[in-house]
This record gives C-alpha cells, sequence and structure tokens, in this order.
C-alpha cells in the first residue's frame, strides 16, 4: 500500500470510528462495539494517518509496520510476512540499484525499509556492529543461521577477505530464492553458499556441511546467528559437537535481548573467561530507535 491509500484508509477508519463513537448505542451489522475498543481504533487510525502522511517518521505507526504485527502469525510458520514484501523487496532491488555493486544495493534495501515495507533484516546500525565484528576476525569460512532475504550476508561478503565463502543456511526455500537473486545482482552470488535446511533437521544439513562443503573440525572461523530465538544455545551447541569452531573463532547473535535469546545470553555469562569471551554491544532493534536491542560477539577459547 502506497503512503497515500495508506493514509486515506487510515483516515477513513478514524472517520468512521468516531462517527460510531457518536451514537448513542456505536453498532457495526447490528453488533454493538465497546466504546473504549471504538476509541482506540479511532485513534490508532488516525495516528497512521498522520504518520503516512508526514512521510512516516515513526517506524511503529508505519501501516507497513502495522501489518507486518497482523502477520506475525503467519511469519511464526513461514518466515515471511504474508503480503509478498520479500519478492517485492528482490523485485525492487532489481529496479532500484547498480546491478554488481554490493554498496548500492545495501543501500536499496535499506531504503526499501525504511520508505516502502519493514522488513527483519539485521538492519544498518546492526550491521555496522557485524561488519565490524568480520572485519576484525578476517574470518576465511563462515556460516550464518537464518538467510532471510540475505542483508546480513551481503554486509558480511561485502568485508570479508577475497578468498573467503560464507555458508547460509535457511528454514524457507522461498527466502532462499530472494536472497540469491539480490546476491547475484550484488554481483556476490558466487560467494555465498545458501542451503535450505536447518541444524536439527536429523543431521541433514549438518551432513551436507561436512560432506559437500568441507567443514571439518577447526575449519569454522565465524559464525552468525540470526534465526529463530529458542535454537540459538542448540545449534551452538550442535556446532561445538562438531567441533568446526577453531579457538579464537568469533561468534555473532543478534536480538539477544528483543525478541531475546536469554538462555544463550546466560550461557555466555556462565563460560565468560573460560570457554567464551564475549563483548555486549547495546543497541537498537532494526530500521528504529526505540526498541533497545543487544548483539553479542563472542570469541571462542577452545
Ligand atoms: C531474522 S531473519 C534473518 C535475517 C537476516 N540474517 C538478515 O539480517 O538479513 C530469520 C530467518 O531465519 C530463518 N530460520 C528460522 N528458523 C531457522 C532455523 N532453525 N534454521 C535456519 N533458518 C531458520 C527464517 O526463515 C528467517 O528467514
Amino acid at each position: 500500500m502506497n503512503k497515500h491509500s495508506a493514509a486515506i484508509v487510515a483516515s477513513a477508519v478514524s472517520v468512521a470510528s468516531s462517527i460510531m463513537l457518536a451514537a448513542r448505542r456505536p453498532a457495526v451489522f447490528g453488533l454493538r462495539l465497546p466504546r473504549l475498543a471504538l476509541a482506540a481504533v479511532a485513534a490508532i487510525a488516525l495516528a497512521v494517518a498522520a504518520n503516512e502522511s508526514v512521510g512516516k517518521p515513526v517506524m511503529f505507526l508505519r501501516w507497513s509496520y502495522v501489518r507486518f504485527l497482523f502477520g506475525l502469525r503467519h511469519m511464526g510458520a513461514t518466515w515471511q510476512v504474508g503480503d509478498g514484501r520479500e519478492q517485492a523487496l528482490a523485485d525492487y532491488v532489481c529496479a532500484h540499484a547498480r546491478r554488481n555493486d554490493i554498496d548500492d544495493v545495501i543501500r536499496a534495501i535499506d531504503e526499501f525499509c525504511y520508505t516502502k515495507s519493514y522488513l527483519i533484516n539485521i538492519g544498518d546500525e546492526k550491521g555496522r556492529i557485524l561488519d565490524r565484528a568480520v572485519t576484525a576476525a578476517r574470518p576465511r569460512r563462515l556460516l550464518e543461521l537464518g538467510t532471510y532475504c540475505g542483508y546480513s550476508a551481503l554486509r558480511m561478503a561485502r568485508v570479508m577477505p577475497a578468498d573467503a565463502v560464507l555458508y547460509s543456511i535457511e528454514f524457507n526455500a522461498a527466502n532462499a530464492a530472494v536472497a540469491q537473486r539480490i546476491w547475484d545482482h550484488a554481483g556476490v552470488g558466487d560467494r555465498i553458499v545458501v542451503i535450505v535446511g536447518t541444524l536439527g533437521d536429523d543431521g541433514k544439513t549438518l551432513r551436507a556441511l561436512r560432506d559437500d562443503h568441507e567443514f571439518s573440525p577447526g575449519a569454522l572461523d565465524f559464525a552468525f546467528l540470526d534465526h529463530e530465538k529458542d535454537e540459538y544455545l542448540p545449534d551452538l551447541h550442535r556446532i561445538l559437537e562438531q567441533a568446526w569452531l577453531r579457538p579464537g573463532a568469533v561468534v555473532v547473535a543478534d536480538n539477544v535481548k528483543y525478541p531475546g535469546a536469554p538462555e544463550y545470553r546466560a550461557f555466555m555469562r556462565r563460560h565468560e573467561g573460560t570457554r567464551w569471551a564475549t563483548r555486549e554491544h547495546r543497541t537498537h532493534a532494526e530500521y528504529q530507535k526505540v526498541l533497545k536491542d543487544l548483539v553479542l560477539e563472542s570469541t571462542y577459547l577452545g
């Protein structure tokens, strides 16, 4: 929905709710409505309309964010919002970013998220923390859990050494296809390998990494966790059981505060100075400055 139609729909909802509020017995199709709920709908719709009309400065009042919240159930099952915004992102990038220009593709994705539709990428603010961690670690083999539309993978590919390869694991094949289209447009499609699966799928993906991609003890220099939050710790244990991490390898985890991965954080705190050394980066959730988040950067001590 574009800026004007979202503002018009929200204004109409607000006006309709206000008119009903003025009635003695507010009702829709004979159904009596509680006044408090009507007042809340009118106020929210008015706020959304005003926010859309002045260029969407407040993320939480953007129609695209409200629509995202309505799509949370769909998101929980499929990891897509349900209105086609992930495919729309790939179309937008191909139309608005210069081919083979990774900086311009990252710019176009952030632009899409700020001005068109909100997406659950790591985003620009936390992305810079990830950039610095990869730059400092100089990894040759990287593993990402949670590709989504390929944004964080692009950021890592931009700063990793020229001979490095990033392996990205994604649960949803449709997301993997969106990411591959964007990477190809950015000219890095041959430096990132996407594998559809999960580390918890009865050994299938673990085997593929071992047998087809030469994952072996000590071969992994860097891991980025940004998938199902309850799977951070179980998947870290799966990686540790394979002994893939070399001492000195770095593991970065997004969203540790919001939505939150408390068990993962507690694990890192318990092993601080013995098996892990962790820096906690205080930051904000993606594409806004209100919700606080934490990114953990942990060095494996062996
Ligand atoms: C927050 S998004 C990742 C965002 C991406 N890292 C970025 O910043 O551009 C989470 C992604 O993880 C995927 N996912 C969820 N559970 C997973 C699992 N157990 N293993 C791998 N991917 C998973 C979802 O399908 C979704 O695409």
